[in-house]
């Protein structure tokens, strides 16, 4: 998908202000920003749900507003917390959606989906009785039987519990590689956006402020590095004759030594390390976390 210069404006005030990103098959992308930032009204505009007064959306190599119900049956997407029947079970309500919506899908398949988001003991049971967590479970679950290309989450994190959260980042990884899906979803939770996505967006007053590279930032640039060896002097010399700018610093209380390195050169300084004789105990790496990165792209303000 290939979103260019996407714009909204409504009542004078620009909402979604010239955004442009790609997603790649299979990609994961994380959406940030503030309160008010935009991206709801930017994924909703990829959903056809509002309309654009700029850019253009190309899912498929198909123009979106052209060719909108084509386009839209390779899309699946959640904005708000879906609503179901509640006196329906979790399976009737699947298969109704899939009925009304024609879905060409099969019991086999609605069954899948359910287990793999841990919904398979409660399928025969009315939806009035699910959790909050349960419910966007079966959300998710009612967006993947069309077997969409991409997928639009907005916020769907919120009401799961830590267990909840962590089988869905699994789900929505296994189908991002395995099936090539690709997602587009916001979160507020950026430790969340850290681990499950490839890039970050960053959007501020409707605005991209920044694009982070969660899968390469660490591994072009000096990362900070800890490393635990039997003896950090002849290792310092070594690692500085390694790499001369690496800034090797011993820590004389635990045997550390803090350096600068690329990560993708730490297997060839291991290796010259333990070729040298020396023990290595444990590498760690002290990464900036994406929350740092967030929190200076958008100015010093936390998420609200
Ligand atoms: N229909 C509308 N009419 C007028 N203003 C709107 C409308 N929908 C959204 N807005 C405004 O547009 C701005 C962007 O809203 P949007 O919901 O896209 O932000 P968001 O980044 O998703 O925020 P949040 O993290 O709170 O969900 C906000 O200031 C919001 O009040």
């Amino acid at each position: 998908m290939r979103v260019s210069n996407l714009t909204k404006k409504i009542k004078g005030k620009t909402l979604v202000d010239n955004v442009s990103f790609n997603i790649k098959k299979g990609e994961i992308i994380g959406l940030l920003g503030p309160n008010g930032a935009g991206k709801t009204t930017t994924m909703r505009m990829i959903l056809g749900l509002v309309s654009k007064n700029n850019g253009s959306i190309l899912i498929n190599d198909k123009e979106q507003s052209k060719y909108l119900e084509t386009v839209l049956a390779d899309v699946g997407g959640i904005i708000e917390t879906p609503d179901f029947y509640p006196y329906l079970t979790g399976f009737e309500n699947l298969k109704y959606y899939s009925d009304i919506n024609h879905v060409k899908s099969n019991n086999e398949v609605m069954q899948g989906v359910l287990k793999l988001l841990g919904l398979e003991h409660a399928q025969n049971k009315k939806v009035s009785s699910y959790s909050l967590g349960m419910k966007q479970r079966l959300g998710i679950a009612q967006t993947l039987i069309h077997q969409p290309k991409l997928l639009i989450l907005d916020e769907p994190m919120n009401g799961l519990d830590p267990n909840g959260i962590k089988e869905l980042r699994d789900y929505l990884k296994t189908i991002a590689k395995e099936k090539e899906i690709s997602i587009l979803i916001s979160s507020h939770l950026i430790s969340e956006i850290e681990v499950l996505c490839d890039k970050a967006i960053v959007m501020k007053n409707g605005k991209i402020i920044e694009s982070l590279n969660l899968n390469t930032t660490n591994k072009q640039h000096g990362i900070n590095v800890t490393i635990e060896v039997d003896n950090p002097i002849s290792a310092s010399e070594i690692i500085r004759k390694f790499k001369e700018d690496s800034q090797p610093t011993i820590n004389k209380l635990n045997s550390e030594i803090m350096l600068n390195f690329c990560k993708a050169d730490i297997p060839l300084l291991l290796l010259n390390l333990l070729s040298n004789n020396i023990n290595v105990y444990e590498v760690k790496y002290n990464k900036k976390s994406l929350e740092d990165r967030f929190i200076q792209a958008i100015g010093g303000k936390s998420v609200e």
